[in-house]
């Protein structure tokens, strides 16, 4: 567990974090979001103490950061940034073993868990082990930044704008990498964003930072159910937010299940666990008002009519 106590940060005159009291749960994905300078990644490199905090406290599973040797503790949190950070002279290989050797893991052990995370990444290790970060792409490169973060298994992972540089497709792809890597691995992370969509993909919880401070925290649903003032409901599209909210929201949470329901040949299907939103979209592409909703193997599993959909709204 993180905990942040009415920490501020000030460089000079300047107050780039103002008395933030955060706490982040084992196992929660916490988004910092907010306009540019607003104190986010500040925020994020005091957790490490790549940024030494000014006042307050940060605690980590209860224990002063300061009271941890600097070097172990940066070794015990994961940290991966836009552009990677990667050696340009070191191969994929030695630069995910980074932390590993630093930890002096036997050289066997290494290379076990160097395998194993660029398989995790998707990375075929007979291809990019010995490649060279100018050889990759910037996709690839930003996996190879997220399987150094997790070399040594931190229960920590800190990420600032780690898909930033990226195209969107890329970019979507390795959220819902980064999304099932985290069912499994159940990290406790705070990721840095200034992407609302982003944002409300990935988090458990997301964090509105606005001139050093927080102006709301809550769960995507809550946030776009109630954005505490205008600043936040501007963050998250304005008028937009009605489909942004149908993109959370399950076929599965709507739909009349077989039975109650009989689908129709002629309707084109959704996937049970697509969102409503893509449903939505569907519906105007196709000009119609009903949907068979199918399971993972194409199976009808019931139907969704634009009434059933339009309840979903907030
Ligand atoms: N090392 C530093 N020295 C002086 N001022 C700094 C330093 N690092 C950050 N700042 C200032 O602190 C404020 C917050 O910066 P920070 O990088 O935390 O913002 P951010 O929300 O992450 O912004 P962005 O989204 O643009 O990265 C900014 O006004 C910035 O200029």
């Amino acid at each position: 567990m993180i905990e942040l106590q009415e920490v501020s940060k000030v460089f000079g005159r300047e107050r780039a974090v103002d008395g933030i009291s955060l706490t982040v749960a084992n196992g929660e994905l916490c988004v910092l979001v907010g306009t540019s300078g607003c104190g986010k990644s500040t925020t994020l490199r005091m957790i490490n103490r790549l940024i030494e905090h000014s006042a307050g406290q940060i605690l980590i599973d209860g224990r002063q950061i300061r009271s941890f040797n600097e070097q172990v503790l940066r070794r015990r949190i994961g940290y991966a940034i836009q552009n990677t950070g990667l050696f340009p002279h070191w191969s994929v290989a030695r630069n995910i073993g980074l932390v590993p050797r630093l930890l002096k893991w036997m050289p066997a052990r290494i290379d076990v868990r160097v395998t194993e995370l660029m398989e995790l990444l998707g990375l075929d290790p007979a291809v990019f082990a010995e490649k060279m970060p100018a050889q990759l792409s910037g996709g690839q490169a930003q996996r190879v930044g997220v399987a150094r973060a997790l070399a040594a298994d931190p229960d920590i992972l800190l990420m600032d704008e780690p898909f930033g540089a990226l195209d969107p497709i890329t970019r979507e792809t390795l959220q819902d990498e980064l999304l099932r890597l985290q069912s499994r691995l159940r990290k406790t992370i705070v990721f840095v964003t200034h992407d609302m969509d982003e944002a409300l993909k990935l988090a458990d919880r997301i964090v509105v930072m606005s001139q050093g401070r927080i102006v709301q925290q809550g769960t995507p649903q809550a946030l776009l159910r109630e954005p505490a003032n205008g600043f936040v409901e501007s963050l998250l599209g304005g008028a937009d937010r009605g489909l942004k909210q149908a993109g959370l929201t399950r076929v599965a949470a709507r739909m009349q299940p077989l039975g109650t329901s009989r689908p129709s040949r002629s309707d084109p299907s959704v996937g049970i666990d697509d969102s409503l939103r893509l449903a939505l979209s569907l519906m105007l592409w196709h000009h119609c008002e009903s949907l068979t909703v199918v399971d993972g193997t194409g199976r009808p599993v019931g139907t969704l009519s634009l009434h059933d959909l339009l309840k979903a709204a907030p």
